[in-house]
């Protein structure tokens, strides 16, 4: 039997006013260059998972979270090359400041349904459905 170490990945939908959900381009240099995901990135060794989804938003977005305000709505488990990622996904729709792209290609924001015409990683198109089962699933909206 083969095993690979857990990848363990926090990552947010903000929902904006409109049920708008932001997401951003992987930058060129990094794996999976060019499709677009959800902000966040890894857990650091003795971070909690939403301690380390607020220091990502902080430092890829530029906005402030309260860790009280990230709310589960699902996760994805996937292998990846070199280990298997653990992917939470928590919903926000409070937050402190102006999302800016900081360390992506770029940023947008679309209805939930939009998301499924983007290329994502595979992990996520489980995550896209479970976001419009929750937001609606109107794309024109
Ligand atoms: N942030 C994010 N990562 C995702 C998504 N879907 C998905 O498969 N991943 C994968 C890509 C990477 O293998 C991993 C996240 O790693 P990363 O390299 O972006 O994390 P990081 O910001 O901590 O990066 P670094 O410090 O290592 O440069 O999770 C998603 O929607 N958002």
């Amino acid at each position: 039997m083969t095993s690979s170490p857990v990848l363990l990945v926090v990552a947010a939908a903000l929902v904006d006013a409109a049920g708008r959900v932001l997401v951003q381009q992987r930058p060129e240099g990094r794996a999976m260059a060019g499709l677009w995901e959800f902000p966040g990135g890894k857990v650091e060794p003795g971070e909690t998972p939403e301690a380390a989804l607020v220091r990502e938003l902080a430092e890829e977005l530029g906005i402030a979270v309260a860790p009280g305000d990230c709310r589960p709505l699902t996760f994805a488990s996937a292998g990846l090359d070199r280990a298997h990622l653990l992917l939470l996904l928590y919903t926000i729709d409070h937050w402190q400041g102006t999302p800016a792209a900081i360390e992506a290609a770029g940023m947008a924001w679309h209805r939930p349904a939009a998301l499924r015409g983007l290329a994502m990683p595979p992990a996520d198109v489980p995550l896209v459905e479970a976001l419009v089962a929750q937001l609606g699933d109107d794309p024109a909206a």
